[in-house]
């Protein structure tokens, strides 16, 4: 357990001790030059009690006590602030040569766990991850992500570094956004540039649509590959015209676009960036030579990506375990992963929570450099605290997000089988943490975030929100064990060696 420490600091003043109910982070007491701070909270609020003097002391915002003393909230401007005076505050690029997990923390609450436990392995967090869709779903900006994890780097006395990503970005004004607001990592979702129906039409079909393309594009892909075999990643791969009408059809929108941000943004940037592609969120599954037909395109055109994630074959859906044929799945992946190495990259997989069948697998094939995703079984472990503490509303909220589940589907491709979860009224108080451990129940939860917790009544008002954030905040210290023991499986599951 961690050490928690009520109104006793000696860092905290009179005045702030009288009413009580003080939380201090012992591991945050952080020093720099003529200037020492402590994090603590107050009613659900961070703040830092600053004592000193210097520029440190005076560019940090808040109410002043005595001309030593400062209370200092634990907001964008001060976060700022504390950036420009330590480095490790500030989210950072790793390369292809380190592992790296994503942990996308949808409440700005799941970093302090994540820190705990991650920190002990050999692998490098990305505390900071979230795609548009959640942010809008959440009602979110970037910022507020970079803030929550910045500040629990802080809480943690945490200085090992850590990346930001700009999760599933789609489109040009995102980019911007993400890179302005200091991400260091980007993740570019070309699913709209992929034709899908590719895959469905006949060869003739095919050719003719080929046909429509420009001369130039489909002689300067002809050049490249047409009847040409490849000796690579312990594969032969020919590109013949069936195969290479194909490759083209169905990526060549997507590669324009990756080239294009690779280019405008990603080279012009002023520090480094870990860009990663992503052809996974579509209906296409990849076939080994189409992965290979990208990375060799993408090196043509001089475009350099730190990750690439493939759509494997099977599902990786979200918040449930594999879900298809592991033995096919570890031949897809074996490929996957060759090509990967072959051309200097990371394997990035997608969806990677609760991948438990899939984890050794991809530890094996990939000799343990990857980069995995995770998101939504973060917020499922505060859903199994809310379970545990607060039986009402969890049931409250249950029901919600089976009621409004269609709309919430409309953004994720999950398959719950609704009818096999079992329904309120048979189930004790005592048995709702289990709904967490039901793949169907976990579906549903997995992706109504954004409906349950920007849900409100008929005044205007959050159903939801206000007492859930209070649950968490009282059992803050269940949430981050909770984190630590199911991240940790993560980890150990992946074999990622211990520091
Ligand atoms: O829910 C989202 O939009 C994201 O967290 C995910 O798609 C993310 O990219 C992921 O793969 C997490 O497992």
């Amino acid at each position: 357990m961690h050490e928690t420490q009520t109104v006793t600091n000696p860092l905290l003043n009179e005045k702030y001790l009288v009413s009580g109910g003080y939380k201090v982070y012992p591991k945050s007491y952080t020093k720099n030059d003529k200037t020492s701070f402590v994090m603590f909270k107050k009613d659900a609020e961070k703040y830092l009690f600053v004592k000193g003097s210097g520029p440190l002391f005076d560019e940090l915002e808040g109410e002043t006590l005595s001309e030593d003393t400062k209370i200092a909230p634990a907001n964008h401007a001060n976060r700022l602030v504390l950036n420009r005076y330590f480095d490790y505050t500030n989210p950072r690029a790793f390369g292809n040569k380190i592992t790296t997990m994503g942990v996308g923390d949808r409440l700005g609450l799941a970093s302090p766990g994540h820190i705990d436990i991650m920190r002990q392995y050999q692998v490098k967090p990305i505390l900071a991850q979230q795609s548009i869709r959640e942010l809008s779903l959440m009602e979110r900006s970037i910022y507020d992500v970079l803030d929550a994890a910045s500040y629990a780097v802080i809480q943690e006395g945490y200085t090992g570094g850590f990346g930001a990503d700009g999760d599933h970005l789609k489109l040009e004004e995102d980019i911007k956004l993400a890179l302005d607001a200091g991400m260091s990592m980007l993740t570019l979702d070309c699913s709209d540039y992929i034709r899908n129906e590719v895959p469905e039409m006949s060869v003739e079909e095919q050719e003719a649509e080929y046909n429509k393309l420009p001369e130039e594009l489909r002689k300067h892909y002809e050049k490249a590959y047409l009847d040409k075999t490849f000796e690579a990643a312990g594969m032969s791969i020919t590109f013949d015209r069936e195969e290479l009408i194909y490759n083209v059809l169905l990526y060549s929108d997507a590669l324009n676009y990756m080239v294009h941000i690779y280019n405008e943004y990603i080279k012009k940037a002023d520090r480094e960036i870990d860009f990663e592609v992503s052809i996974d969120e579509t209906a296409t599954v990849t076939k080994p030579e189409s992965h290979f037909f990208v990375a060799q395109e993408l090196i043509n055109e001089g475009v350099k990506v730190n990750s690439l994630a493939p759509r494997f074959i099977g599902e990786f859906q979200k918040g449930v375990d594999y879900m298809g044929n592991l033995e096919e799945f570890e031949i897809d992946l074996a490929k996957h992963a060759n090509i990967a190495k072959y051309f200097d990259y990371k394997l990035s997989i997608h969806s990677g929570s609760d991948k438990f069948s899939a984890f050794p697998i991809v530890a094996k094939h990939t000799d343990g450099l990857f980069h995995l995703k995770t998101a939504g079984t973060n917020w499922l472990e505060a859903v199994r605290v809310l379970a545990n503490h607060n039986p009402k509303l969890f049931r409250e909220m249950h029901k919600y997000a089976f009621d409004h589940f269609p709309e919430a589907q409309a953004y994720y491709h999950i398959t719950p089988d609704l009818d096999s979860i079992k329904a309120l009224d048979e189930v004790s108080d005592e048995e709702l943490p289990e709904y967490m451990n039901d793949r169907n129940a976990r579906q549903v939860w997995h992706v109504t975030y954004g409906v349950l917790l920007t849900a409100v009544d008929e005044e205007g008002n959050r159903l939801f929100k206000p007492d859930f954030f209070a649950n968490m905040d009282e059992f803050e210290e269940e949430y981050r064990e909770s984190l630590v023991g199911h991240i940790g499986k993560h980890l150990e599951t992946l074999q990622i060696p211990k520091v």
